[in-house]
């Protein structure tokens, strides 16, 4: 799951002019978000049902997000609890017409099942 391997990623996005911040750079809340999202697809398909982000037990900006670079977002479940998943993310910047590739930001979010009242539901036995 990094810049040389050839894993699909959960999500491909674009970021816009409305997402830069006062340094010309791409807002670190954007791309958090994105890793939030990505990370719960793959909770929720691990899940089988909804989840909830229960913590961010780490995060790091690497490098800058440009306008015009293509993010795209790498998720793997990298641990199973009873109720809670710990998610790795990794995010890749592709530039310059696609002939550069740049590690940008990474992270360990954790997740949890949730039943119908909001509340911690076991994990379904991993396939
Ligand atoms: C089917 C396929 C479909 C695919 C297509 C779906 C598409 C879908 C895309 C969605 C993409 C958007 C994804 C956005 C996701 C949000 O943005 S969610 C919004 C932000 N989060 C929230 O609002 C959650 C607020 N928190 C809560 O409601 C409660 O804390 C929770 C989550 C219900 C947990 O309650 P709790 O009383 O703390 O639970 P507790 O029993 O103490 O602990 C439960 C587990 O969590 C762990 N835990 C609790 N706190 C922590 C902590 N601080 N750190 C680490 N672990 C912790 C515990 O260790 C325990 O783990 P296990 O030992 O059971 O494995």
């Amino acid at each position: 799951m990094s810049a040389d391997c050839p894993q699909d990623p959960v999500l491909r996005v674009v970021p816009g002019p409305s997402d830069i911040n006062s340094n010309g750079h791409i807002f670190g809340g954007w791309v958090l978000s994105q890793m939030d999202i990505a990370a719960g697809i793959v909770a929720a398909r691990t899940a089988q049902g909804p989840t909830a982000t229960v913590a961010i037990d780490s995060m790091a900006f690497i490098a800058p997000i440009h306008l015009g670079d293509v993010i795209s977002v790498y998720a793997n479940l990298e641990r199973r609890g009873r109720t809670s998943m710990g998610i790795k993310i990794e995010v890749i910047a592709t530039r310059d017409r696609g002939n550069s590739q740049v590690k940008v930001t990474e992270g360990l979010f954790t997740f949890v099942a949730l039943d119908e009242n909001h509340r911690p539901r076991p994990l379904p036995p991993a396939e």
